[in-house]
């Protein structure tokens, strides 16, 4: 038994490559070859798979919240001022570029009394900026756009406003476009006000009295992103208060985004397509919900796995019990952008083409309440950014996890624990971005890793995978699961193969590289494929 339970240990370290506690705590083959990008208190940090730091970028502002890496090596990041104006978690006021170099080379304030960027920007093709900000209604405004009194229980109430602004100079911009949530209200409590009418029957309008059990107050909102989409010149923006995904056109003038006319789509500024929470638009109830406080929907880019389907992080808030997901859905479309819809029902699909969580596998522990993010890699795999807990993983398209790391910047105050220490005690992480090494961005630029970000970094495991497990690369296991046989195929050649049931006892040991499983009960195996150099241990489930 013991000698069962040594050989059991052996594997499983043999799989678990990593004792890190911080940083990159584990790294296998197929992990995705690119940099990863994420901003925690002043800092932006671009690094390897391997948790070294390729670049770093310093603003005198926290997160304010999102950060991207532009294709001519420019960082755009949105900041936090220390305005004590419009203020709710995700409250931003700044938005800033700087050089590959690290140097500041634009800064614009969108932060007054009366408005104040938060949480998104978003940098379009052709260099303009579209900035997410929330701005001031008086609560009479509100009465007299048709919110019910008794439903304002702060001093004033939050529109959602979206800018494109082209930068000029070192601090300025030309506002080129501007859409307002306010321009695209419905309400039937009182016909003597504005924006009277049927919200059954026009979906494309926000009913203001909404409040998905919320309680009134100014934020009654939270949108957390702005993505747009070139294909279709569209934006995708998630309200966390409602739990919906909204649609809206771009192509509009902006006289056009304030009505419900003109545009490409015919619509104005009206909501083009919505999912999540059908009851916003009284074509449900709350059993009805598909969304629980999502983050980052968007439009998978068209040269991409699962590309013109909606990737986002469903945070999974609001219902017993809580668990994360990552979704993808398709919204029927009769043509590009345009979104299939009969009047008197709810917004399609029902079902989301794919669902990761790890609640289903009876592990609930992938949990973020708030922020997070969810990104398509070029190869298939999903980097996930479980942002609560500042923990980033990608996973394959077997649902395997390759990567592992955590943020080991505490983002409250900065300091920067050491390897083997347990992770900060707050280390939230809005967003974590991954780009492919050929990014323009990396163009002639010096890419030699320096440290990891944290103190007394062990890089032992990672550099002996990069000479074990990589060299075999790439292997594929096929199907998996299985019903009975599968086929493990690579580069090298393979000279054993080992099958390990989960307590450690070697089932079957082929020279081949079919493996039949036919005879063995259903349950997840141990794989251990040995090449001439090396051997590598995988992960295969027999149903
Ligand atoms: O604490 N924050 O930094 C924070 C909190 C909430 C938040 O809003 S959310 O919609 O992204 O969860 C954003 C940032």
């Amino acid at each position: 038994m013991i000698k069962r339970l040594l050989l059991f240990a052996v594997i499983i370290s043999n799989i678990s490559v990593s004792q890190n506690t911080i940083g990159t705590t584990f790294i296998s083959e197929g992990v995705y070859d690119g940099y990863t990008l994420f901003t925690v208190s002043t800092e932006t940090y671009l690094i390897n798979n391997c948790g070294e730091v390729i670049n770093q970028w310093t603003s005198t502002f926290p997160p304010g919240n999102s950060v991207y890496l532009l294709e001519n090596g420019n960082l755009l990041r949105a900041g936090r001022t220390s305005s004590s104006d419009i203020t709710f978690g995700g409250q931003g006021g700044v938005v800033e570029l700087y050089n590959w170099d690290g140097n500041l080379i634009w800064q614009y304030f969108y932060d007054t009394p009366m408005m104040r960027q938060h949480h998104d920007v978003y940098p379009m093709p052709n260099g303009n900026i579209l900035i997410l900000a929330a701005t001031v209604m008086s609560n009479s405004e509100a009465i007299q756009a048709g919110r019910d009194p008794l439903l304002l229980t702060e001093t004033d109430l939050y529109n959602e406003q979206i800018i494109e602004v082209t930068p000029l100079g070192l601090d300025s911009v030309n506002i080129v476009w501007e859409w307002n949530i306010k321009d695209h209200l419905i309400q039937d409590f009182d016909a003597t006000k504005d924006n009277f009418g049927n919200i059954g029957l026009n979906p494309n309008k926000l009913d203001i009295n909404f409040l998905n059990g919320g309680s009134g107050g100014s934020n009654w909102l939270h949108i957390n992103s702005i993505q747009y989409n070139e294909e279709r010149d569209q934006i995708i923006l998630s309200s966390r208060n409602l739990s919906e995904i909204w649609i809206i056109d771009h192509s509009t003038t902006t006289a056009e985004a304030a009505s419900d006319t003109g545009g490409t789509y015919g619509k104005g500024g009206d909501l083009l397509y919505r999912w999540g929470n059908p009851e916003a638009y009284k074509q449900g109830t709350n059993a009805d919900r598909t969304l629980f406080g999502q983050h980052t929907p968007y439009f998978i880019p068209s040269n991409l796995p699962n590309s013109g389907k909606i990737l986002l992080f469903n945070n999974g808030i609001d219902r017993t019990p809580s668990y994360s997901q990552v979704d993808i859905i398709s919204p029927p479309e009769t043509s590009l952008g345009v979104y299939d819809y009969s009047q008197n029902t709810k917004y399609l699909p029902n079902n989301t083409d794919y669902t990761y969580d790890e609640f289903t596998t009876g592990n609930s522990d992938f949990f973020s309440p708030i922020v997070s993010s969810a990104r398509q890699l070029p190869n298939g795999n999903i980097l996930i950014c479980e942002g609560n807990q500042g923990h980033f993983f990608e996973i394959n398209s077997n649902e395997e996890k390759v990567w592992e790391y955590v943020n080991p910047v505490n983002s409250n105050n900065g300091n920067i624990s050491s390897q083997g220490d347990p992770p900060p005690n707050a280390n939230l992480t809005f967003r974590a971005e991954k780009y492919p090494t050929n990014y323009a961005a990396f163009d002639g630029r010096d890419l030699t890793p320096g440290d990891p970000i944290e103190l007394n970094p062990d890089l032992t495991l990672c550099n002996s995978l990069s000479v074990s497990e990589f060299e075999i690369h790439p292997i594929s296991i096929y199907p998996n699961p299985t019903n009975g046989s599968f086929k493990v195929s690579s580069t090298q050649n393979i000279n054993k193969i080992e099958v390990y049931n989960i307590l450690g006892k070697r089932v079957l040991v082929s020279s081949g590289t079919t493996i039949d499983l036919s005879f063995q009960s259903s349950g997840v195996y141990l794989i251990k494929i040995h090449s001439d150099k090396n051997s590598i241990t995988k992960k295969v489930v027999k149903n």
